[in-house]
């Protein structure tokens, strides 16, 4: 199944990642009997499974479930893709806005499966350059438009809560395939998803 809800949890890895979240608890200092955490550990558990659902799931098997042919080669632009997702060196949030374009070369594809894709890579551990690479090149690869192009601007919680502790900076990574590469293409992309109201 390429997108798999959420409702089924495997009761091993929770049962297991349970186990280890207790543990982590009581390392921390904190008394895992007490009343309110009681079910904390699976909550948890369940929780942290959630966030990784992405590995379980296959971004190109959902393109390609709601791609049709047009002859429409415009570009198709959908932005403020809001996202959430884990740094894999602290396990801690970084979460902000996807925007992405693609140039049809025959073949559209249902809109709300662009946001879908985006959940798939982010909902595993991860740097954000390399969440707007697997965006990029799953797009490029299945849709083979005859561009596409993803921008992520993004706050991470491990640069505001702890480290450097830097509460207004935004990381933005950009990538571009195809007819993006030109520059007026590209300047056209950058200009429609700057503007308010485009
Ligand atoms: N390039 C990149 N770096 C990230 C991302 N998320 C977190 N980081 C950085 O990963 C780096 C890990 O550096 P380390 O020096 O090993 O970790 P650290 O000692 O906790 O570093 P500080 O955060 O500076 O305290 C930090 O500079 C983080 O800011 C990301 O998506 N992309
Ligand atoms: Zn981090």
């Amino acid at each position: 199944m390429p997108y798999r809800k959420f409702e089924e949890y495997n009761m091993q890895v929770t049962d297991d990642v349970k186990n280890r979240y207790k543990k982590i608890i009581e390392d921390l200092g904190e008394d895992v009997t007490r009343d309110g955490l009681l079910k904390t550990p699976e909550r948890a558990s369940k929780a942290m499974q959630f966030l990784t659902q992405g590995y379980h799931q296959d971004a190109a098997a959902i393109l390609k479930s709601a791609m049709f042919k047009e002859s429409y080669n415009e570009m198709v632009i959908v932005k403020d893709i809001e996202l959430y997702s884990l740094c894999e060196h602290h396990i801690l949030p970084f979460f902000g806005k996807a925007h992405i374009a693609y140039i049809p070369n025959g073949h559209i594809v249902g809109l709300s499966k662009i946001p879908r894709v985006v959940d798939i890579f982010a909902r595993r551990l991860q740097v954000q350059e390399r969440l707007t690479e697997q965006i990029l090149d799953c797009i490029n690869d299945t849709l083979k438009p005859q561009g596409v192009a993803v921008v992520i601007e993004a706050a991470h919680m491990c640069m505001m809560m702890r480290g450097v502790q830097k509460q207004n900076s935004v990381t933005t990574t950009s990538g571009f395939r195809g007819q993006f590469e030109k520059i007026e293409t590209r300047n056209e992309f950058l200009k429609l998803i700057s503007d308010k109201f485009s």
